[in-house]
């Protein structure tokens, strides 16, 4: 993905290897006029919406190209045709149609609405004419067609600037910017087209370049290379052991629904390590989970003193206080790798650096899944909370706790310490649904416990669990999330072209 920032580089970097700005321009604005005939009727009516800037131009020659095609055309100008510049002065040169300077007052006779009001040079809140023309159109049931982003929406953070236009499609050049993912933006921006424009590789790597530290689409492009594949010499302990710390009586159920999300999601062997009070409860339910007693951090340790124990999740259902610090100090001095969720991140609210500290302290490597309230509690009185986009703030979350941060919502954000972030996109609504995110977090561990590296088997159970929500539909609960992983995993083996062994294999 690039950043707004990077796209003036990619642009400034395509017109010193020899490609004219007008060119991009004019690719650019051919490819929304081809999609704009995609969604008109034949002779329909368009009104192009032009801004000041070069996402103006772009309208300009999305209105030239539909007008030469006999599409009945207005085009409104924000600004002084005198104050264009640059490629945007020579597209409006080439557009041969009336200018007009405010929206027509019968908005009813048009079919689309092309918004090329403003772009990547979004730099204030929207107010005055722009804010009247957006809120005219939005009024109507219009359909708009957007240029690289909904004129009104920041296209680093997705956030709305003052006041955005709602678009059914968004057409954009070269590659996904961070607003097509974050919401509110992607949910403003329709159906997302990314449209090549003839820049040329070496003005894409340049782009990239100005991107780093990367920021990638969650998918199996990602992580597929490191996803845990089985040979006929495979057996449950190569495939890893998770353990899942269950809370007190009538409240383990939380911590079952993360043991058996590990157990479907492959880890070899899963054990619910409960308090005494609770064991007959979790016995009631556990078959292929195993079940061991943990009253106390000292039970922990003896527990943990089979090596074998390769992943450890803390945090479902597990209680808010002092007994669950205590635990997770004993689970990080063990140096295994850690997930924790839920009661886990709440007992250090305001206390993000003393986590941070005992994870350094242990060594092992650790995913924390805060979602927007953990988040908040979390990282309370830190710079983390600071301003800036949710992938900005997910990254501030791993750089200070040196661990993995998955920042959980509808835009699941996926953080590396070293800046390394992923947004999710493959997801649900229906996934808003209680015990969800407990059997996220033993989707982690299940990976983890198969070896994966943090960061992929974070975006890679981001991924299943968005997936899983996909399948499923309406009527999703938690509980169907672990049995839906055999259809997930089917088909994510068969994207990654690598069909599980048979026994032609052993
Ligand atoms: N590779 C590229 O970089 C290409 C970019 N193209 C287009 O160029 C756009 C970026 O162009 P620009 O950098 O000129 O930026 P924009 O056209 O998005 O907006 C910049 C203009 O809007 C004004 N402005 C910013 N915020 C405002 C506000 N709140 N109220 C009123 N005026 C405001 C600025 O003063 C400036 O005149 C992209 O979004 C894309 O549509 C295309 O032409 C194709 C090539
Ligand atoms: N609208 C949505 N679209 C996609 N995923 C969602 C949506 N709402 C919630 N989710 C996902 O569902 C899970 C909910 O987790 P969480 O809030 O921890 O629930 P719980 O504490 O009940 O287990 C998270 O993985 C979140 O990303
Ligand atoms: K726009």
């Amino acid at each position: 993905m690039l950043s707004t920032g990077a796209v003036a580089c990619l642009d400034a970097a395509a017109i010193a290897g020899g490609i004219l700005g007008i060119a991009l321009m004019e690719a650019a604005g051919a490819a929304v006029a081809t999609r704009a005939k995609a969604l008109l009727p034949a002779n329909g009516a368009v009104l192009a919406l032009c801004g000041p800037g070069n996402n103006g131009g772009d309208g300009f020659v999305a209105a030239r190209l539909l007008a030469a095609a006999e599409y009945r055309v207005a085009l409104v100008l924000l600004g002084e045709r005198s104050a264009l510049n640059g490629d945007a002065a020579l597209a409006a040169q080439a557009w041969t149609g009336a200018i007009l300077s405010t929206i027509p007052s019968d908005l009813t006779r048009f079919d689309l609405a092309i918004d090329a009001l403003f772009g990547a040079g979004l730099s204030r809140d929207i107010d005055g004419d722009a804010r009247a023309m957006i809120e005219a159109v939005a009024a109507t049931r219009m359909a708009v067609l957007a240029v690289d982003v909904p004129s009104g929406v920041d296209g680093d953070s997705g956030s709305v600037r003052g006041v955005a236009l709602p678009a059914v499609e968004t057409i954009t050049f070269v590659g996904l910017k961070p607003a097509h993912l974050l919401e509110p933006g992607r949910g403003l921006c329709g159906r997302v087209e990314v449209v090549q424009i003839g820049a040329g590789p070496d003005a894409i790597a340049a782009g990239l370049e100005a991107s780093l530290p990367p920021l990638h689409k969650n998918g199996p492009d990602l992580w597929g290379a490191a996803f845990p594949r089985l040979t006929g010499a495979s057996h449950k302990y190569t495939r890893g052991h998770a353990v899942v710390l269950s809370g007190p009586a009538t409240r383990t159920g939380a911590a079952r629904l993360a043991a058996r999300g590990a157990l479907r999601v492959g880890a070899g062997l899963v054990t619910v390590a409960s308090p005494a009070g609770a064991l007959a409860e979790n016995a009631a339910h556990l078959t292929a989970i195993m079940l061991r007693r943990c009253e106390d951090p000292d039970d922990l340790d003896d527990l943990l003193a089979d090596e074998r124990l390769n992943v450890i999740l803390l945090g479902p259902g597990l209680g808010v206080g002092e007994p669950t610090r205590d635990r997770i100090g004993v689970a990080a001095s063990a140096g295994r790798s850690l997930v924790l969720d839920a009661d886990a991140l709440t007992s250090f609210a305001g206390e993000a650096k003393h986590l941070a500290g005992l994870l350094a302290d242990g060594g092992g490597e650790a995913v924390l899944t805060p979602h927007a309230g953990e988040f908040a509690r979390l990282f309370d009185g830190t710079s983390v909370l600071r301003g800036g986009s949710k992938v900005d703030r997910a990254r501030a979350a791993a750089a200070l706790m040196k661990a993995v941060v998955v920042f959980k919502g509808s835009d699941t954000v996926i953080a590396h310490p070293d800046g390394r972030a992923a947004i999710n996109a493959h997801g649900s609504p229906y996934l808003g649904t209680a015990g969800s995110g407990d059997v996220l977090g033993g989707f982690i561990a299940g990976l983890l416990a198969q070896g994966m590296p943090p960061f992929e088997a974070a975006c890679t159970a981001v991924w299943l669990h968005g997936d899983a929500g996909l399948r499923h539909g309406p009527g999703l609960i938690a509980e169907d999330l672990p049995e839906l992983m055999p259809a997930v995993l089917s088909g994510l083996a068969e994207r990654l072209s690598a069909a599980p062994p048979t026994l032609a294999h052993r």
